[in-house]
């Protein structure tokens, strides 16, 4: 089964992180090789262009992929399906033509023309509207396009807004929300190895932000600690042996949103609890 991620770009680093953080460590994966096996004989990884992930997926030379909605989208293909929104590389891809002009909304654009890396999804955006400017397709410096008379406005990749600021663009219009995600190619979906990458991924994901708390609770105080423990489906009681003064101890374990910690380590050593650990966890598989 082969796993097709993006080369290089920013979404290459935090992919191969979320790969190795969910067990799939890879192997002989030096820069500037196309393939890299990884620590399951039945995974390879198949590092390519973000925006030709989809295609690869779609043709067959990966079985799945991860890489932007925006890609996806982009790429029509009509034959894969998602599996998880992997909530990294969150942008938006938007309208935007410069501050200082006369376009001000969607209809400004009737027989311009915009500029843009994602000629199809501006296509769709524009077919919605009824509004028909001429699309030109470029391959980067899209920012640059109003500026140099080739464009009146352009559909571009936003996310804190710099780039657009720099070039003196404004948005006019959102055309599409995006995020990485994992998907598949619908005829191999059912395959077990599938299911099982989609886990190992999904447990990364739930884990992000959980704590797990540990600590000892005199067996009489256990309903008090309990009452303020938000744990996740109630916190795991377990018999730890009695001390040599005969009281009765027990050791409480619970997964915690990393929010509620400070609070509830206050309010469970209030309640009794005491040698309180708390530690990272780094899967969970619900
Ligand atoms: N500023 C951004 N913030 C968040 N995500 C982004 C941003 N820019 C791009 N992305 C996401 O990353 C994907 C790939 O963009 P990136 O710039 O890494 O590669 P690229 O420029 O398409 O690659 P190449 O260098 O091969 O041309 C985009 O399709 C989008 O999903
Ligand atoms: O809103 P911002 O935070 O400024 O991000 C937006 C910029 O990020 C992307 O470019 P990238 O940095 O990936 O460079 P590239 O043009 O080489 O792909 C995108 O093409 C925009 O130009
Ligand atoms: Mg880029």
């Amino acid at each position: 089964m082969r796993i097709a991620v993006p080369n290089k770009g920013r979404l290459h680093e935090p992919t191969i992180d979320l790969l190795e953080r969910a067990g799939l460590h890879l192997e002989n994966g030096a820069d500037r090789k196309l393939y890299a096996d990884t620590v399951d004989p039945d995974v390879t990884v198949l590092f390519a262009r973000a925006a030709d992930i989809p295609e690869y997926v779609s043709d067959g030379a990966a079985d799945l992929g991860i890489t932007g909605f925006d890609q996806v989208q982009e790429a029509r293909v009509d034959n894969v399906s998602e599996l998880l929104d992997l909530e990294f590389g969150r942008c938006r891809l938007v309208l935007a033509a410069p501050e200082d002009g006369d376009i001000d909304s969607v209809e400004d654009l009737a027989g311009k023309t915009v500029a843009t890396e994602f000629p199809n999804i501006t296509e769709d955006f524009f077919a919605d509207t009824g509004v028909e400017p001429d699309i030109v397709e470029v391959s980067g410096a899209t920012e640059l396009t109003p500026h140099v008379e080739m464009a009146d406005a352009i559909v571009d990749i936003t996310s804190t807004g710099t780039t657009l600021k720099m070039n003196r663009l404004a948005v006019v219009d959102e055309v599409l929300s995006s995020s990485v995600r994992l998907f598949g190619r619908d005829d191999v979906l059912d395959e077990p190895k599938i299911g099982e990458v989609r886990t190992a991924l999904s447990s990364v994901k739930q884990a992000e932000g959980k704590r797990y708390l540990m600590m000892n609770v005199p067996r009489d105080r256990l309903e008090d600690v309990r009452d303020v423990i938000p744990g996740l489906g109630g916190p795991t009681i377990m018999d730890i042996a009695d001390e040599d003064d005969g009281e009765s101890t027990v050791a409480v374990h619970a997964v915690v949103d990393e929010r509620n910690v400070f609070e509830t380590i206050t309010e469970v050593k209030s309640a009794g609890a005491s040698d309180i650990l708390v530690t990272e966890i780094e899967r969970l598989v619900e």
